[in-house]
This record gives structure tokens, C-alpha cells and sequence, in this order.
């Protein structure tokens, strides 16, 4: 239905208020490829994750919005391109003529080659906490390629926006609620299932899993022997590394570190390892195989990140810190040779008393993979 004949009705907000329950929502409807409304005060967009463009969701998406539509990336993608500078923050970049679905998938993916550059109109920076920002907040949540299509819903009050949105089946959600959703979902954790599980080389083990309350992957606590809850612990802090940890890949050092840790605990007589669900830093494992592929035409661990518009490192370490308040330690003995983990423990409220250092012997596909860890990450190797 046009925007036009959209009457204003007494149905009630329908969407307002569901904060946590909606994001769930609407990362679905992006991996899906289905547009949704996102709202920030009076402003709302219809945006549509670009990884999952196609010229007929393209075709939908221009008709529902009336307009043209942008295309919201982070500066860092966007400073690659040549369009502004580089920083955190997001960008909005408006492109003339009708945009083609591949073109805006060449802008936002450095593994597509562009045939033909479309042509940017304008770029203009997007507030941080604006529904361009929240659009590409929600497809990194959603573990796709941080971009979006976005435009501007011309309807002047909300209520019409609630009104348009739910006769189009739109799911709207709160820009703040999706930009709160990492750390929110991750400060309350439910145990949910508990478990002795006797390891070769630490057979006094239980495993604690620990599940975010949007309903998302499970952490998991590996408790190794007795702690003793009056003394700081020996902790691990471990990301999913589904290549590592499960194949043995060789192109990083995850799965010697696993084991390395599950053996050293168990040999130092009692501790924790706690295995966090975020796979490639935090991007995810289909974006973690693109930066691979980047890394084999050149670039190394940090820059792949950077050219498919994420930072070095997007973990946080808030489900750590609340997996040890729930096992009974607020002070730990940490095994790692990563600076950002040390400091981001002390933000959540984690005293590292120790850092106990964790190396293991490098290979010939993972050499330059640890030396820029050292070099540009900081790691004490
Ligand atoms: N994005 C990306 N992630 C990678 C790459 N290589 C390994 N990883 C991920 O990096 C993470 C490794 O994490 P950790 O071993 O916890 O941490 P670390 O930052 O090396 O710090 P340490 O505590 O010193 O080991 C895992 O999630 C891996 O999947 C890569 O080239 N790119
Ligand atoms: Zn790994």
C-alpha cells in the first residue's frame, strides 16, 4: 500500500517496549533479507542488511520506502573506498541513479570485484547513535557484512509509521535497542545446564553453560578441579575458534592454547577456562573465512578485519566477567598474552592480579599471524 493512503488508526504500539525480544527479531529478518523499520526518536528508516541483496529486494525495498536508498557503512570500509576519513562510526553514503544490488554488495564486500563503481553522490557521517548506525550495528549482529541499505520513511508522526509497517509487515525496532543489545544480552546469563565431565588430562572437570537472556549462544564455564573461592583464580579466557579448536587448522595457535590451558590448570592444581561464543574476534566464522581469503592476497590479521569494515578486535568481555561473579570470583590469575583482555576484565569489574603469560611454539602457516599480533595488536610473545 503507498505511503499515501496510510490512515492513522487507534492500534496500539505494537512494537514499543519489546527492546531485546525485537533485535532477536530483526536479526532474523536481516539474515533473511526481509526489510525492517529501525526508529530512532522521531526518525525511523527502512533498512535491509546488504549481504542479503538481490535486484528483486532492491526492487521491494525502493517501492515500500518511496525513495532511492543509501548505503550505511562503517568509516573504516568507507575510508578504503576513498570516501572520508577513517575513525570509528558509521557513514551514510548516497549513491545517483537507480543503485543495482551486486554494485552495493562491490562497495561493501573487498572480496567482490567491482566491474563498474557506482557513482557517490554525497557521505555524510551518521550521528552514533542514529538508525543508520544501529541498521550496521544490527547486521554485525546478525554476523554478516557490516552494511546496510537505508531510507528516510517520509511519514511525519510514528503512530503512521506503526500504522504503514505492520500492513507491510515490517518489524520495527529501537535503534537503541539494537545498540545495547551486545552488552545488555551479555550482563544477564543464566545457568542453564551443569555437567562432570572428566577431560584426558583433567579428569576432575564440570562444564557450566551459560546462556545470554536474548536466547543466543551459550558460553561456557570449564571449571578444572577445586578452586579455592577465598583466592584469585586461575582463569582462561578462550574464543571460539571453530577451525583451531575443533580441525587443528594451523593457520592460528587457538587449539595448542586450548589444550595447552586445559593441561597447565589441571597441573597447577585447580582453575577455569572460560570458552566464549565469539567466533573470529567477534565477527563470526563466514567472516572469518573472508578475512582468510583477504590474508591470502596480502593482508594481515588486522587489516582483513578492517577491510570488511569491522575493527581488529570486536569481543567484549562482559559474559567473561559475569560467568566468574555467577562461579564465585571477582579476582583472577589470567593465562594470555593479549593487553585488551587484561583491560577490558578491569572495566567489568574483574581484578587481574597476575597475568600468567600462555605461548606455544608457532608453525610455518601461523608465524605471521602471531607476529602481528605482537606487532599491532600489543600481545606479549
Ligand atoms: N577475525 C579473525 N579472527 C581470527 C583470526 N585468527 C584467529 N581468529 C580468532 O581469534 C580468536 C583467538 O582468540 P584468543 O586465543 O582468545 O585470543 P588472543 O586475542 O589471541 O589472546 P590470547 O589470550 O593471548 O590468546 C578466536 O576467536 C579465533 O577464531 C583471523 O585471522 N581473523
Ligand atoms: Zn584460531
Amino acid at each position: 500500500m503507498p505511503l499515501s493512503r496510510v490512515r492513522l488508526s487507534d492500534i496500539a504500539a505494537a512494537h514499543r517496549g519489546t527492546g531485546g525480544i525485537a533485535v532477536d527479531r530483526a536479526t532474523a529478518d536481516f539474515r533473511r533479507g526481509e526489510p525492517l523499520v529501525v526508529r530512532d526518536g522521531d526518525r525511523a528508516v527502512l533498512a535491509l542488511a546488504v549481504e542479503a541483496l538481490s535486484d528483486e529486494r532492491l526492487a521491494r525495498f525502493v517501492r515500500l520506502a518511496g525513495s532511492s536508498p543509501s548505503l550505511a557503512m562503517t568509516s573504516r570500509r568507507a575510508s578504503l573506498l576513498g570516501l572520508g576519513s577513517d575513525g570509528p562510526g558509521v557513514v551514510r553514503v548516497s549513491l545517483s541513479g537507480t543503485p543495482v544490488a551486486q554494485r552495493l554488495r562491490d562497495l561493501a564486500d573487498p572480496l567482490s570485484a567491482p566491474a563498474i563503481a557506482p557513482t557517490v553522490v554525497a557521505v555524510t557521517a551518521a550521528r552514533p547513535l542514529d538508525a543508520d548506525s544501529a541498521a550496521v550495528a544490527l547486521a554485525k549482529i546478525a554476523r554478516l557484512l557490516p552494511a546496510a541499505v537505508t531510507a528516510t520513511i517520509g511519514l511525519i508522526d510514528s503512530r503512521q509509521v506503526e500504522d504503514w509497517a505492520r500492513l507491510e509487515g515490517l518489524l520495527i525496532v529501537e535503534a537503541a535497542a539494537i545498540l545495547d543489545y551486545p552488552v545488555d544480552t551479555a550482563r544477564r546469563l543464566a545457568k542453564v545446564g551443569e555437567a562432570r565431565v572428566p577431560l584426558a588430562g583433567a579428569e576432575n572437570t564440570r562444564i557450566i553453560a551459560f546462556r545470554p537472556s536474548d536466547g543466543g549462544l551459550e558460553h561456557i564455564a570449564i571449571v578444572i578441579g577445586t578452586p579455592d573461592p577465598s583466592e584469585p583464580i586461575l582463569a582462561r579466557i578462550h574464543s571460539e575458534c571453530f577451525t583451531g579448536d575443533l580441525l587443528a587448522s594451523l593457520r592460528c595457535d587457538c587449539g595448542d592454547q586450548l589444550r595447552g590451558a586445559i593441561r597447565e590448570i589441571a597441573q597447577r592444581g585447580a582453575g577455569v577456562l572460560l570458552y566464549l561464543a565469539q567466533e573470529g574476534r567477534g565477527i563470526g566464522l563466514v567472516n572469518k573465512l573472508r578475512a582468510y581469503q583477504l590474508q591470502d592476497e596480502g593482508f594481515d590479521t588486522v587489516d582483513a578485519n578492517l577491510q570488511l569494515g569491522f575493527d581488529a578486535d570486536e569481543r567484549i568481555y562482559v559474559p567473561a566477567a559475569e560467568m566468574l561473579r555467577q562461579i564465585g570470583f571477582d579476582r583472577v590469575r589470567l593465562m594470555t598474552n593479549n593487553p585488551l583482555k587484561v583491560e577490558a576484565l578491569g572495566h567489568c569489574g574483574i581484578a587481574v592480579v597476575e597475568r600468567v603469560a600462555h605461548i606455544f611454539p608457532s608453525n610455518d602457516h601461523n608465524e605471521n599471524y602471531l607476529r602481528t599480533k605482537a606487532v599491532k595488536s600489543g600481545h606479549m610473545l
